[in-house]
């Protein structure tokens, strides 16, 4: 049994600290790599979160090949009984991205240090600047759809009483008053809730307590099927890791993003 297997999805620096030389955990740290170099969590990995992205224009946000993605986990020490932690220092997006990624190739266990590398420091915990060793070549992965939302299936989607679409972005680029694609405005009856709204900066960034009313308040429930986006699925790596927190049963990123939408001539969009 893993000394993992009785804490949720959200964990706090104890938790972690206490299970720092357990062998089945890869401890992922999804910063810079000048913050890494600067000290990181004792025996974290480094993953510079463009690998974790695809990276072409116009939507850079898709997921990577899979061979892209087999060399990164197997740099990892990816193994069918690992538990991820991941963390960042912005509150989640990128770490929630990569948690993202191990739904897609179907890896179900990892959990997000709450409040990343602030909540770590704000507990004065000791960081570290060695750099564990990369682990092995490419490891084979199957990759799996359900966690990603498509242009498609979202234009099949549209209007279902069951829907939420969460634009993770700012309310600017949601009304359309700020451009960076080549048509501004969201998607229709999207509900716009901004990703650093959920965190909270008086606890070092970790998810604010309040964040299950606020959100039901909006109509993004668990009664929904849960489909969340921003530019390039990089701030919505963060809503989409906490609607999963939430125990929301059905919960989709779209990794296409406005960068794909709001490019295409075609989608449907509103201001
Ligand atoms: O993907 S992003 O909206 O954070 S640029």
């Amino acid at each position: 049994m893993s000394a993992f297997s009785d804490l949720p999805l959200v964990i706090e620096p104890a938790d972690l600290a206490d299970r720092l030389d357990a062998p089945e955990l890869i401890l992922v740290d999804l910063t810079s790599a000048q913050r890494y170099a600067e000290g990181h969590l004792p025996g974290a990995r480094f993953v510079d979160p463009r690998q974790t992205q695809k990276g072409q224009s116009p939507a850079p946000g898709l997921l990577p090949d899979k061979a892209q993605l087999e060399a990164l986990f197997g740099a990892l020490g990816h193994r069918p009984e690992a538990v991820y932690v991941v963390y960042d220092d912005e509150g989640g997006g990128w770490a929630g991205r990569f948690i993202w990624l191990l739904d897609v190739i179907g890896h179900p266990h990892y959990h997000y240090l709450n409040g990343g590398l602030h909540a770590w420091l704000a507990e004065q915990r000791p960081l570290s600047q060695a750099r564990p060793e990369s682990v092995g070549g490419p490891v084979a992965l199957e990759l799996h759809d359900e966690p990603t939302a498509t242009r498609d299936y979202i234009e099949s989607r549209l209007g279902a009483a069951d829907l939420a679409i969460w634009d993770a972005r700012t309310p600017a680029e949601y009304r359309g008053e700020k451009a960076l694609a080549a048509r501004a405005g969201h998607m229709p009856g999207a509900i716009n809730f901004e990703w650093t709204a959920a965190m909270d900066p008086q606890r070092a960034l970790r998810i604010r307590e309040d964040i299950a009313e606020r959100l039901q308040a909006l109509g993004i429930s668990a009664d929904k099927e849960i489909i969340t986006h921003c530019q390039t699925h990089h701030r919505s790596g963060f809503t989409y890791l906490l609607a999963k927190a939430l125990g929301y049963p059905r919960v989709k990123g779209y990794a296409g993003s406005w960068g794909e939408w709001g490019n295409l001539p075609d989608t449907p969009i509103q201001q």
